[in-house]
């Protein structure tokens, strides 16, 4: 008997071009023929043609619908475009975290990473605490337990680091000036996830007119400039997490530094600072451009360690407003080609600052350091005697060229450069001139050489004062602080309690403030004001004193002030015990040149 097998009509299989096209069309599209011919027998090829036709159909109406949607894009939408890599990302963000829109959107990217857009608003929150120590720190017998307070508060912010939040990846819809923006946070199209400065935002407003999105900006970066106020901006060049590049990087605000604290000749610092205020003149630009000359201006400031180069520099920023770029010659990974893209990308006006140019692998290696043979340095602008000096170690010099990451001859291009920005401050500061190049004296390079020595007995003196004067401050804030906290009580809490200012007086013996009991505001505003008198009188006496026991020309200032430190609420113990630091210092000074000698030997 035979048996007729039946099987399912097949129509014709499609040939391989046909599957290879609706794979195209329809991603997936074998894989899922083959399951469904293998569980439920049907064989979805039969409908080719319809499948053909509908995938087409989709895609047309996709790409229609795409071509229609870029179309009113240019149209009627603007866009304003800002890149990680741009300072202006900084103050978007900073800006949009404290928009109504952080507190709503239920997308976002927290995080307690500290970076450049909250570094600020950390050390304000620091403040605030450090009211609330000073507050409490001048009750009498609570000074441990405020201490311990104060602590605590401290340690458990850092702990608990506060959240912040971003808009995330995606789109975001909010109002502004009354009308509605559209903000998209992505990755740029094409490029490699794990790029970080790959990362785009995109503001979006109806209209052709971009107006409103310039004002944001504006509104942003005004916010983000006031947040730094008067403060001195510092960047510093490093390398990119994610990759090797290297770029500025914001790192820190800092509170500028007066001029009057960084003891030096005063014709010495002011001729610094005269010659880059007449180099920042707009005259000498014009002159500088008129004759073809490069606008650009270097410094080299020389002397021991901690006699005060860097403080100038911070000093001259500040008051200058200056933002201060540090850049390390010693990374290994600092090449010609990176430093020269890090000068290319300078502002117009800055104070660049390369720390200890003789430790970088451009100069023989750094040896110890020479023993003062003068209280002041010689007159800083000789950069002929300097050269003299230099072109002696300059043979030694180009044997040590290739230490580290950057070469000689790469700084020397990079400085002078076609591709460095000009309008730049270029300082160098140095432990060690005698090894320095000749080349890198030159003027064009360095224009004027300050130098820095020991403290003379002035230097001392100088010294001694802007140590103790800051604590007229002091006293005058504990004040307010205290006077402020009594007013809030009604009047000074408890019956022992006394504003612990222990500051001596003209005989020697302490003054204790606010002595009595429910002392009025008047009198304790008139205590601390005798206080504050008293000691401003005898500040020069003391001043006098220390000198007269620390000789000169044989510390830094560095040195004095980290003793001075060690007494710092009382002038009168940092004379009683100068003597024996002195010579306790003097010792170890003899014993490290001792030891250096026989190393040498
Ligand atoms: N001339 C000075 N006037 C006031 N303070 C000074 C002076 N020199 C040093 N100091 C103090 O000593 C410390 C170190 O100073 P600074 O960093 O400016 O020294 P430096 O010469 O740059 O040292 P280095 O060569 O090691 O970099 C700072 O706290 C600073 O306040």
């Amino acid at each position: 008997m035979e048996h007729n097998i039946t099987h399912p009509t097949t129509p014709s299989p499609l040939s391989t071009s046909d599957t290879a096209m609706l794979e195209v069309l329809v991603p997936g599209f074998g894989f899922i023929s083959r399951i469904l011919m293998s569980y439920l027998n049907f064989d979805i090829s039969s409908y080719f043609q319809v499948l053909v036709g509908l995938a087409v159909y989709g895609a047309t109406i996709r790409y229609a619908l795409l071509m229609l949607w870029e179309h009113f894009n240019e149209l009627f939408i603007s866009r304003a475009e800002i890149r990680l890599d741009d300072e202006a990302f900084n103050y978007l963000m900073f800006w949009l975290s404290r928009q109504p829109l952080m507190k709503t959107t239920n997308r976002f990217v927290a995080g307690v990473r500290t970076n450049s857009y909250w570094d600020d608003e950390e050390e304000s929150d620091n403040e605030d605490l450090d009211e609330t120590a000073e507050d409490v720190e001048t009750l009498d017998g609570e000074k441990q337990d405020a201490f311990a307070m104060y602590w605590a508060k401290v340690t458990s912010r850092d702990k608990y680091k506060k959240m912040r939040f971003t808009p995330s990846e995606g789109c975001h819809y909010f109002w502004y000036k009354n009308r509605p923006l559209m903000l998209e946070r992505a990755q740029r199209e094409g490029g490699p996830y794990w790029l970080m400065n790959n990362e785009r935002i995109f503001v979006s407003c109806l209209g052709r007119n971009p107006a409103i999105l310039k004002s944001l900006l504006a509104e942003a970066q005004q916010a983000y400039v006031e947040k730094d106020s008067n403060r001195t901006i510092i960047y510093r060049g490093s390398r990119s997490p994610a990759g090797s590049q290297f770029s500025w990087v914001r790192c820190m605000a800092r509170l500028p530094r007066p001029l009057s604290t960084v003891i030096l000749d005063q014709d010495r610092k002011e001729d610094f600072l005269d010659d880059i205020k007449e180099y920042l003149h707009p005259r000498t630009r014009r002159w500088y451009s008129n004759r073809g000359i490069p606008y650009r201006r270097g410094y080299l400031l020389h002397g021991p360690p901690g006699t005060g180069k860097t403080s100038l520099c911070f000093a001259a920023a500040g008051i200058l407003g200056l933002k201060l770029y540090l850049l390390d010659l010693n990374s290994t990974a600092l090449d010609e080609e990176s430093l020269s893209m890090l000068f290319s990308e300078l502002p117009r006006r800055c104070i660049v600052l390369l720390e200890d140019v003789d430790s970088a692998g451009i100069t023989k290696s750094r040896g110890t350091i020479p023993a003062p043979s003068t209280t002041t340095p010689p007159k800083s602008d000789a950069p002929a005697a300097a050269t003299e000096a230099t072109e002696a170690s300059a043979d030694a010099t180009s044997k040590d060229e290739k230490k580290g990451g950057i070469t000689l001859s790469g700084l020397l291009n990079v400085i002078d450069g076609v591709a460095a920005s000009e309008g730049r401050i270029l300082i160098m500061t140095t432990n060690h001139m005698e090894k320095l190049d000749a080349a890198l004296l030159r003027p064009g390079r360095v224009d004027m050489t300050v130098g820095f020595g020991y403290t003379s007995e002035a230097d001392i003196k100088e010294l001694f004062t802007s140590i103790y004067v800051a604590m007229e401050k002091d006293i005058a804030r504990r004040g307010i602080s205290t006077i402020s906290r009594s007013s809030r009580n009604g009047s000074v809490k408890s019956q022992n309690s006394t504003i612990s200012l222990d500051a001596p007086k003209a005989n020697g013996k302490t003054v204790h403030l606010g002595e009595s009991n429910g002392a009025s505001k008047k009198g304790k505003h008139t205590d601390l004001q005798n206080l504050t008198v008293s000691l401003r009188a005898r500040i020069p006496g003391l001043a006098s004193e220390f000198a007269a026991i620390v000789p000169g020309g044989e510390f830094t200032a560095a040195e004095i002030q980290g003793y001075l430190l060690n007494h710092k609420e009382s002038p009168d113990a940092a004379i009683q015990g100068a003597a024996e630091w002195v010579e306790t210092a003097q010792e170890k000074k003899r014993a490290r040149e001792e030891k250096d000698t026989v190393v040498v030997a």
